[in-house]
């Protein structure tokens, strides 16, 4: 592994910052910009969350992975206010966000990507990054797409969203229908729409689902970029390359809990994490190709007898 010698600086200050983090889950962060308590959320008899205890570590990229169902998506739309929780609280830069709506976590700076919906598709590229300067969806906002409406602040923002297509190098698009641009280039709108309310944090939700390869480079660049500039990313992923390569820490909810957290290296070595994907005790063959095929074996001669 190179030393932090030859790494970006923002690299350099995130694995400073983690280095003494025992990889354990609630495990406390030296600078967290955002700290969670007893958060509950329950769907009748299903407890979709259940996190003890949870710091994410500021200026640094954090994934937050574990299997289908795991709550990863319902905690998201905690933090960021879109859901309201039964239990538990949270503070984001010293200050409580629980209960706070949406609009004004985002402008807190805690925003979160959306997907480009049936609505917002039918709007121009550069019309949806003024939005976003409102922290919102958006289809409650059309008032704001009304010239003159914005006191005067529409020059400053249209100048920002214009500087922000050109970073994302969306700005050959921007009169184009946002619903015309292809998954790669919606997962860069968004992004860059995330941006607008010039946030301390960004959370994103599955950055690499439906992104052709030949823009997952730039996609990643991006998001590093982000760290760079300063920022905390916290973003929900499937994509385990995508983990490995630019997170500098790990969290992996299993069942609505924090079951581990780590570096990427040593939480995906974890069995508590093995055992949580496959579902299944670990003992060790899971890995071992031959061991399952021998297994699969015995269970056709078992279902052929
Ligand atoms: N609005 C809802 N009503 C009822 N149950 C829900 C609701 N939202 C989520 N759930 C349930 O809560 C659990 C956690 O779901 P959640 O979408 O948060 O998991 P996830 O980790 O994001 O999964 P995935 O990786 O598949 O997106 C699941 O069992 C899900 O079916």
């Amino acid at each position: 592994m190179a030393d932090d010698t030859t790494v970006a600086p923002g690299v350099a200050r995130a694995r400073e910052a983690l280095k003494d983090v025992p990889h354990e889950p609630g495990a406390k962060k030296k600078d967290p910009i955002l700290v969670a308590d007893s958060v509950v959320r329950r769907f009748g008899g299903l407890t979709a969350v259940n996190v003890n205890h949870v710091e994410i570590p500021r200026g640094a990229i954090t994934a937050l992975i574990g299997p289908n169902g795991a709550g990863k998506t319902t905690f998201f739309n905690l933090l960021t206010g879109f859901d309201r929780p039964d239990e538990g609280k949270w503070e984001f830069n010293g200050k409580s966000l629980a209960g706070v709506p949406a609009h004004k976590v985002a402008r807190q700076g805690m925003v979160r990507t959306f997907q480009l919906t049936k609505a917002l598709s039918r709007l121009s590229v550069i019309d949806n990054m003024r939005l976003g300067a409102t922290g919102q969806k958006g289809e409650k906002f059309w008032p704001s797409l009304i010239p003159g409406i914005w006191s005067g602040q529409e020059k400053e923002i249209t100048e920002r969203a214009d500087e922000l297509l050109v970073r994302f190098k969306l700005d050959a698009k921007r009169e184009d229908f946002a619903g015309s641009l292809s998954g790669g280039q919606r997962k860069l709108l968004e992004m860059a729409r995330a941006l607008m309310v010039q946030p301390d944090m960004v959370m994103l939700d599955e950055p690499m689902a439906g992104v052709n390869p030949a823009l997952t480079q730039s996609l990643l660049g991006h998001v590093k970029s982000l760290r760079e500039d300063g920022m905390t990313v916290l973003f929900v992923e499937h994509d385990m390359d995508m983990v490995r390569d630019i997170s500098d820490w790990v969290i992996v909810m299993g069942q609505g809990q924090v079951i581990a957290e780590g570096t990427p290296d040593t939480v995906m070595a974890d069995p508590r994490v093995i055992d949580a994907y496959l579902g299944a005790h670990h003992d060790g063959t899971e890995h071992d190709p031959e061991a399952v095929a021998e297994e699969i074996a015995e269970e056709e001669a078992a279902a052929d007898e």
